[in-house]
């Protein structure tokens, strides 16, 4: 490995990053680029309201529980007000004159950045110091051991410090150097790790950093012109990666808008007239935008995917491609693109290699492998005991004390119909419940979701609609009352709980139709120390010849977290998708790897 520096980061790089001059840009704030240019109409003065942070616009007409901060982004605008743009360490946020930037931080806002006292530096990071990390690409720049390590700048930084961060995660000490520096990225981390800061961080820093011109801009006034694309696979994990990148964007002059189907396109369209630097979207929503004209893609500097082994499989990957391959958006190289996620199939990852430049790939402990933060329980029950065994759990959870707002359960069924039959049984059982699938309206779905992270509702039964990516605390308990067919599924599943270093309970109901995944599981279970039944591992003795799943658990093959680059047979034919062998490994893994297969489990789109 040659050591980067990222001082010296050239100019002229692969990625959108590597125009990090750090002097002070010409950057313009989204809603002063169809403006006059900045010569002609100087900026107005200064003038920001610091002291008032309220919102005078409700969450759901007539919904209870539609405060603010979980109103979502159609309760996220608010009245007048009045502010400056600016970005880096000028101390304000955008103002479009009439309307000036919502706190996103609210009660914490006279908390005293310094004082980190609260939530989250009671982090548990011991728990993830040994954790294994694999890099492999050319020029890695090396890891940083604390946020001020990088210039991210000013405003980026007390976002950090009101947000409690105190020191970066060990995916975000990999992956921040990384991005800053240009190159594009494949990462994967365990769920609960911090993932969407390492995307966001860089986004926001380099849009902040960077010399943006506003010429293609003012030819065309209601087209958004966006620096910046998210794209995640669920609406309600679109919307909280929005209010996750608002609260790091907050005073930076870096706008976040997102746009998600099942909402009011009108809403969506009236905030992206207003400008957008970084646009977080579902991608069925993005395409309806682009087919109406109303985003181009062609400013883009910045592509992540979050969630991206999902948003790549077969349900989603012709949307994808459509997007970034047949729009406007620039080429690989062109642009910087990002790619996160828990797990990683080596066969994914191959395709992820179409839409990358020359990137890096970063392995914060095995690909696919569960947090041992989660203790994980796998109990035999046969499908008709299933509503009984689950009332046990619940009556003994709560006669531990373990109930209310402080310990919610997650209860993931297969169906939609499933879920709202569990739903009532639980209700009138004397379990308050809510449900979240992909037969409620978005109102429904978001309004469950506040119910449960209230603790109004304390259970909550989803389908896998809400398995990837979503950050709700207290979530004490996830119970796979239906196992999911794929392993990678159930990692994701059992990763809402046991989050940011806090521990968790994952409870499994197992029986002959999970047969397939018994080799998968309990490979999964022993990595991850868990204690695994006897008569589990004879399932898995058994279903190795038979079993097909990602893991290899059909072929008897090892899993292992690696760079398919690594891989020699992903090299056959002479494509060398990997520009040089500069591998550094915190581990010896094995070169076994995935090679079952990626399952044929077609997953529609959600959005
Ligand atoms: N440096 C940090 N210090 C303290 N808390 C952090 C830090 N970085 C992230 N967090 C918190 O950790 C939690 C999990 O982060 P995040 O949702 O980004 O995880 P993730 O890796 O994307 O998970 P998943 O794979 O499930 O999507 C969030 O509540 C976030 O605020």
């Amino acid at each position: 490995m040659s050591s980067y520096s990222i001082e010296r980061a050239p100019a002229g790089g692969s990625g959108a990053g590597a125009n990090s001059h750090f002097s002070q840009s010409n950057y313009v704030p989204p809603h002063l680029r169809n403006r006059p240019s900045p010569t002609e109409q100087p900026a107005a003065p200064i003038s920001y309201a610091g002291a008032a942070f309220g919102n005078d616009r409700q969450g759901y007409g007539g919904q209870p529980g539609g405060g603010i901060r979980n109103g979502g982004p159609w309760s996220d605008v608010n009245g007048g007000g009045r502010g400056g743009g600016g970005w880096n360490n000028r101390n304000n946020g955008w103002d479009r004159g009439r309307e000036r930037e919502v706190n996103p931080f609210q009660e914490d806002v006279n908390t005293d950045p310094e004082l980190g006292t609260e939530e989250n530096t009671r982090i548990n990071f011991d728990a993830y110091e040994d954790i294994p990390v694999e890099t492999s690409g050319d020029n890695v720049p090396p890891p940083v051991n604390t946020f001020a390590d990088i210039d991210l700048g000013d405003a980026l930084n007390l976002n950090i410090r009101r947000c409690k961060y105190v020191k970066p995660t060990p995916v975000q000490r990999h992956a921040i150097p990384i991005a800053i520096s240009g190159r594009d990225l494949m990462a994967c981390a365990q769920t609960g790790s911090g993932k969407t800061a390492a995307f966001c961080f860089p986004i926001i820093s380099g849009i902040m950093k960077s010399n943006i011109s506003v010429q293609r801009e003012t030819r065309m006034p209601r087209m958004a012109f966006p620096l910046a694309l998210i794209l995640s696979p669920t609406r309600e994990l679109s919307i909280q990666i929005h209010e996750e990148a608002k609260k790091f964007a907050y005073q930076t002059g870096v706008r976040v808008v997102v746009a998600y189907g099942g909402a009011p396109i009108n809403l969506q369209l009236r905030e992206l007239e207003r400008g957008v630097d970084i646009l977080v979207a579902t991608p069925g929503r993005l395409v309806d935008l682009l087919e109406r004209a109303r985003v181009s893609l062609q400013m883009i500097k910045y592509l992540a995917l979050d969630e991206a082994d999902r948003m790549l499989d077969m349900g989603f990957e012709p949307q994808i491609r459509r997007i970034v391959q047949q729009m406007d958006m620039p080429p690989p190289g062109l642009r910087q693109t990002m790619l996160f996620s828990a797990t990683f199939p080596k066969e994914i990852q191959r395709l992820a290699a179409d839409f990358l430049s020359t990137y890096i790939f970063l392995a914060v402990g095995r690909v696919g492998s569960s947090t041992d933060l989660i203790v994980q329980r796998v109990e035999y029950v046969l499908e008709t005991d299933k509503r009984s065994h689950l009332m046990d759990l619940l009556h003994a959870q709560r006669a531990n004390g373990v109930q209310g707002k402080q310990a919610l359960t997650l209860v993931f069924v297969e169906t939609k119909k499933g879920a709202d039959s569990l739903e009532h049984w639980l209700c009138m059982n004397g379990f308050p419940a809510t449900t979240i699938h992909g037969d409620r309206t978005q109102q429904e779905r978001e309004y469950a979701l506040r119910s449960f992270k209230s603790g109004t509702t304390p259970i909550l039964v989803a389908t896998d609609v809400a398995a990837r990516g979503l950050d709700i605390p207290h979530v004490a308990h996830v119970v796979n009352f239906d196992l999911p067919n794929d392993i990678d599924d159930y990692v994701h599943r059992i990763g809402r709980t046991g989050r940011a270093g806090k521990s968790g309970l994952a409870t499994a109901f197992f029986n002959e139709n999970n047969s397939s995944l018994a080799r998968s599981l309990s490979d999964l279970m022993q990595e991850a120390n868990q204690e695994v039944p006897a008569w589990l591992s004879h399932f898995a003795v058994r279903s190795s010849n038979g079993g097909r799943n990602r893991r290899g658990g059909g072929s008897g093959g090892r899993f292992g977290g690696r760079d398919f680059r690594r891989d020699s047979s992903f090299n056959r034919g002479g494509t060398d998708f990997y520009g040089g062998p500069h591998i550094n490994s915190g581990y010896g893994g094995p070169s076994g790897g995935y090679g079952g297969g990626y399952g044929s489990n077609v997953t529609s789109a959600w959005d």
